[in-house]
Formats: C-alpha cells, sequence, structure tokens
C-alpha cells in the first residue's frame, strides 16, 4: 500500500512552467481523477508521478522515498503506468502486448513462465478481451486496444496505477467497465491515479478530484466536497450545472444563456 506525494513539483517545457509548485497527495485504495482543461498539465503530472519526469523543482515521494531515487527495476515492479497515446506499431499477438506489462518480473530468458500465465488470463478477461489474445495487436480498433493496454498496466497488480485517459475511445458500456476494473484495483489497495475529461466517469467512479488549470492545482480533495459547480466553471470557463439523482451525478455544461 503505498502513499505518493507531489511536494512543490515545478515542472518547465521550453522555458515555460507546465507545473507550477504542485502539491498533491495520492491514498491507498482511492482513485484520484485529475481533471481540467487541455493543456493543463494533466499527462506531465502523471508522468512526474509516475517518476519518467524529474521535476525542475520540487520532488515527487512513495512511501517517503524520493521516487527518483528508487531502482528502476523496482520502480517498474511497483508501479504500471499507462500513457495518453498507447500503440503497437508491429505484429505482436494481445496475450504479448499484456505480457509484456510483466517484464519487471521476468527472468532475462527462456519462455514465459507458467506461473504468469493465471496473472494474464485474469488480466485480459477482465478487460474483456479474452476472445482476442490471438489478434495481432496492431490490427486492433482503437477501443479495443486502449482495453489491451489497460489489461497491460492490470498484469502486474501494481501497488500504484497510473492512467492517462482509459477511457478515451471507448463506448459507454466499456468505459463504465473500465472505470469500475480500476476503482477495484484501488480497493484491493492500490493507489489508483486517473487522468480523464469525462466528468462524469471521474465524479461517479473516482474517490478524489485533483483540478488542474494551466499548471496550477486549483483543487483537491475528495469528490463530494471538491466536485462544485464554481469549481468545474472556473476550471473550464463555462457554466456548469450539476445533476444529482439516484443513478449519480452528471455535468452539464451549459450555455451562457441557460446559466443559473
Ligand atoms: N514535450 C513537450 N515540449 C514542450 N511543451 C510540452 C511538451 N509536452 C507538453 N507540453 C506543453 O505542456 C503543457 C501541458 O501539457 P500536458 O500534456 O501535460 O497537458 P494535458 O492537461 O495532459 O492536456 P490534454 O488534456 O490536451 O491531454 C501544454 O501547454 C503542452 O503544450
Amino acid at each position: 500500500m503505498s502513499v505518493l506525494k507531489l511536494d512543490r513539483v515545478t515542472v518547465l517545457r521550453r522555458g515555460r512552467k507546465v507545473l507550477d509548485g504542485n502539491s498533491a497527495t495520492f491514498q491507498a485504495h482511492r482513485v484520484t481523477a485529475v481533471i481540467g482543461p487541455n493543456g493543463a498539465g494533466k499527462s506531465t503530472m502523471l508522468n512526474a508521478a509516475a517518476g519518467l519526469l524529474q521535476p525542475d523543482a520540487g520532488r515527487v515521494t512513495l512511501d517517503g522515498a524520493d521516487i527518483s531515487r528508487l531502482h528502476r527495476r523496482e520502480l517498474a515492479r511497483r508501479r504500471a503506468y499507462l500513457p495518453q497515446r498507447a500503440d503497437v506499431d508491429w505484429p505482436i499477438t494481445v496475450e504479448r502486448v499484456v505480457a509484456l506489462g510483466l517484464v519487471p518480473q521476468l527472468p532475462a530468458f527462456g519462455p514465459l513462465p507458467q506461473r504468469f500465465l493465471p496473472a494474464i488470463e485474469g488480466a485480459l478477461a477482465s478487460c474483456d478481451v479474452g476472445h482476442l489474445r490471438e489478434r495481432p495487436a496492431n490490427a486492433l480498433s482503437g477501443g479495443e486496444l486502449a482495453r489491451v493496454m489497460l489489461a497491460r498496466a492490470f498484469v502486474s497488480a501494481p501497488e500504484l496505477l497510473i492512467v492517462d485517459e482509459p477511457t478515451a475511445g471507448l463506448d459507454p458500456r466499456h468505459a463504465i467497465d473500465a472505470m469500475r476494473r480500476v476503482r477495484a484495483r484501488a480497493r484491493e489497495g492500490c493507489t489508483v491515479i486517473v487522468a480523464i475529461h469525462d466528468l462524469d466517469l471521474a465524479l461517479n467512479h473516482a474517490d478524489d478530484l485533483v483540478a488542474i488549470r494551466d499548471g496550477a492545482i486549483m483543487a483537491a480533495g475528495p469528490i463530494e466536497s471538491a466536485a462544485t459547480p464554481a469549481l468545474l466553471s472556473a476550471l473550464y470557463g463555462i457554466p456548469v450545472r450539476l445533476v444529482r439523482d439516484n443513478d449519480g451525478t452528471t455535468v452539464r455544461f451549459l450555455s451562457a444563456a441557460e446559466a443559473p
């Protein structure tokens, strides 16, 4: 069980601050949704959180240890990171793509050890891609590939799961299913960070929120208290109404004429 912290993290890109002194805590057993408009800095934050990008100032810690000082193999064992545009360029089977998520645990030589097969089987099934296992991954639809990539992120049962837009391109059933699966990982003890544009999915399936705009955190905390119409309006620059019923929360973006 891991706690990931950003401590005054600043990241510069071409001399411009794209993250500006951000501090945030991501807890085990919880899904944190990172939301914000295009270019806000969400992917940059996830990259820093995954230990893939060294901040220009501040630090990222995993259970108190500076993530940049962890051995790369240890970090790769403990966290899974799914980038926004994960792609496969060559005809490798779906099953092997999923097995790649186990690379830090595999022996350097020889066939895939039998003991890993149940994990691969489970990941394929949990993302509803078992029927695609023999198919070349570069000949799948965008949504099918996204589910395969999610299975690859799940297969190692990481302590820390960082996924960038896991529901982009998924149909409604699979998008909801992906968020449910991600949430189930959290309930098993995983620390889950998800960058996501679909606010209905975020508000109904995540526990916590980090709202970021222009590289600055505008709000952070439990969804129930942090996700207010005022915050979402300020975040996206458009009037917002939250509609709550027994089925959950729906975010309605309003034209100025409809604004309350
Ligand atoms: N490699 C790079 N070089 C220069 N600038 C970059 C680079 N990567 C990202 N940026 C800039 O950093 C800022 C934050 O980008 P980032 O990808 O983190 O945003 P985001 O919130 O994930 O956006 P989106 O919702 O569009 O995916 C943007 O202004 C972007 O143009």
